[in-house]
């Protein structure tokens, strides 16, 4: 792809494990500019990344083809309203905030025409393990649909979603996700523990684990249900341990779980989608 400028505002979480799987994906450093109010975190992302860092939210998007929104959706109203005196026509805005939504976004930004993305990545963007949905407004030609794919598919997994109501669930399922499964993880680490293992055996055993389980579900052609049965031998351990999953109705909670998640999106949207200016 061409080598475009990108500008994150916001430098946290999600911007860092971005970026990070971006220069290991061959995006030069000199092309991300990275505007943050917390110059510890700047000083930790030029260090480490050798990005181009600015406390100045419309000196970092200047120059850029690309400007990617990685702040709080709490935020997020005002930093649109602060950069759009200087917005143009060619820039493609990118918001990965929970919840808001492409309508109220446009609004804010007050530019007749702008092209738009809102894009859900996760934090295993960072190790190009990422999983996103993007979901774009009419304005976004097709230069900048491939242009906002192809970054996001440098580090991970980049699918449309034409319908946006179905954003919230996508954030509830990959968005959050990966703190699901860390959660997981803790939890088969702590019972190994608790059966007798040592800290660290567990821990790896729960890490191969959880990678193996991922990697072969991944790379075969059955289901996830199919997988499950061939390691649950009939009267053996496995079919204890389920049962005990499914008296626990683990099936449901992951339900009542992500409807929570997804709710919250939709509460944000609600509550933040309002103009305060
Ligand atoms: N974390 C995740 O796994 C995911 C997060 N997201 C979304 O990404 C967005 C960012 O989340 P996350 O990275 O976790 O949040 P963080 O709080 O880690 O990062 C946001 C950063 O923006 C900075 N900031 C605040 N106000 C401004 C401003 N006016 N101009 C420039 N920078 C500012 C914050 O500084 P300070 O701390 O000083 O306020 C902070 O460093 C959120 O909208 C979230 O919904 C989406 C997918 C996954
Ligand atoms: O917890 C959050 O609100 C953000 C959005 C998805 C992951 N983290």
């Amino acid at each position: 792809m061409k080598q475009c400028t990108i500008a994150f505002i916001g430098g946290g979480n999600m911007a860092r494990s971005l970026i990070g799987g971006l220069i290991s994906n061959q995006f030069t450093a000199e092309n991300i500019h990275v505007s943050d109010a917390n110059t510890e975190a700047l000083d930790n992302l030029a260090s480490r990344y050798n990005v181009k860092t600015f406390t100045d939210n419309l000196a970092a998007i200047a120059d850029a083809d690309v400007v990617i929104l990685a702040v709080k959706p709490q935020q997020l109203q005002s930093v649109i309203r602060q950069i759009a005196p200087a917005w143009q026509q060619d820039k493609l805005l990118i918001s990965i905030a929970a919840g808001i939504r492409l309508d109220d976004i446009s609004r804010w930004l007050d530019f007749d025409g702008a092209a738009i993305v809102r894009a859900m990545p996760n934090t295993p963007s960072l190790v190009q393990a990422g999983a996103t949905a993007l979901c774009a407004n009419n304005y976004v030609t097709s230069e900048q649909h491939e242009l906002a794919e192809s970054m996001l598919r440098a580090v991970g997994l980049a699918l449309w979603i034409s319908d946006e109501k179905q954003m919230d669930a996508v954030t509830a399922l990959s968005g959050s996700g990966p703190a699901y499964f860390f959660l997981v993880l803790e939890a088969l680490q702590t019972a190994g523990m608790e059966l007798g293992l040592p800290e660290e055996t567990a821990r790896l055993l729960a890490l191969e684990t959880s990678f193996g389980a991922a990697k072969m579900a991944l790379e075969s052609d059955e289901s996830a249900c199919v997988l499950r049965q061939r390691v649950t031998s009939p009267g053996g351990t496995t079919e204890r341990a389920l049962d005990v999953f499914e008296q626990g109705d683990l099936r449901g909670l992951f339900k009542q779980a992500l409807t929570a998640a997804a709710q919250r999106a939709d509460e944000l949207a609600e509550q933040l989608g309002q103009d305060y200016d």
